[in-house]
């Protein structure tokens, strides 16, 4: 299978968007180690793909992204248990106008957080053996969207972070392939609890809906069929193409 020998840490991986792409990842033989703060629902999804797909491939370890220590503790534990770390997905996210310095703090911060972290150990110039980072960001980082501007910006700023960082990796050769990705609406927790937390906005929700609309939303399920190939085309190419 392509991803055997590789190992992925996914941030907000316990459910979701995250849990998709942990799905795809060990059903390409990929070992995952499954970061979240929500130890029920991570623990139990790790005993559901361990019937699927053996023992030892899935780990879950509990993680908020927001800490720096947690971060590099849930890192360590990896490498220890899986034998390095050559795929890290910076997914974990939330949608909150009005906790919006929390959402900077997750959304954009985590990410680089997460992504200065795998630096550390993936980084070729520093005895690393390279790697791939895969950002969630979203359609709302391309665009504006009017019912959250900060969520919009995190976005925003994830993906100029993203293309900052490729541009060092290939400058200075890291060998570090670096991605954002950019989902439009998908069926998810994050998703259907929208309306309650656009804060001074709520007066933008028709705006949205009418979006929503005439964007569609995805079901998880198919979400999952869109990004099983374009994932594997950024996964595999680890070794060949840096
Ligand atoms: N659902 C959408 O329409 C959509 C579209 C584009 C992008 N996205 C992005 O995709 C990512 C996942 O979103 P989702 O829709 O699957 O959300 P979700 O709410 O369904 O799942 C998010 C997961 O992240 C975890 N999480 C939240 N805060 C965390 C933290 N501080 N540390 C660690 N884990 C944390 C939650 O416990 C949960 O398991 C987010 O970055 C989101 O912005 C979502
Ligand atoms: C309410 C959003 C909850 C989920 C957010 C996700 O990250 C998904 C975002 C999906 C699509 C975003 C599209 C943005 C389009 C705009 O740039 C623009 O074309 C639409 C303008 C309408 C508006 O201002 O609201």
């Amino acid at each position: 299978m392509a991803l055997n020998g590789k190992t992925a840490v996914v941030t907000g991986a316990a459910m979701g968007i995250g849990k998709a792409i942990v799905e795809i990842l060990l059903q390409n033989g990929a070992k995952v180690a499954i970061l979240d703060m929500n130890e029920t629902i991570g623990h139990c999804l790790v005993e559901t793909l361990t019937k699927e797909h053996g023992p030892d491939r899935a780990m879950f370890l509990f993680c908020d992204v927001e800490s720096e220590d947690e971060l590099k503790a849930a890192f360590q534990k990896t490498i220890e248990t899986f034998g390095g770390i050559d795929i890290l997905c910076n997914n974990a996210g939330v949608f909150n106008e009005v906790t919006w310095e929390k959402t900077i703090t997750i959304n954009l911060m985590g990410t680089i957080k997460g992504t200065y972290l795998a630096l550390e150990h993936m980084n070729k110039l520093t005895g690393g053996r390279g790697g791939v980072i895969i950002n969630v960001a979203s359609m709302a980082g391309i665009g504006p969207l009017s019912c959250c501007p900060v969520y919009t910006a995190t976005k925003h700023g994830v993906i100029g972070f993203t293309r900052s960082f490729a541009a060092a990796s290939v400058a200075s050769g890291y060998g570090i392939r670096i991605n954002a990705l950019c989902p439009g609406f998908v069926q998810t927790d994050l998703f259907s609890a929208i309306q309650s937390k656009l804060g001074q906005f709520s007066a933008m929700a028709g705006a949205t809906q009418e979006l929503i609309e005439k964007l569609g939303v995805l079901t998880i399920q198919d979400f999952t069929a869109g990004l099983t190939a374009l994932l594997l085309k950024v996964t595999c190419l680890t070794e060949n193409h840096l």
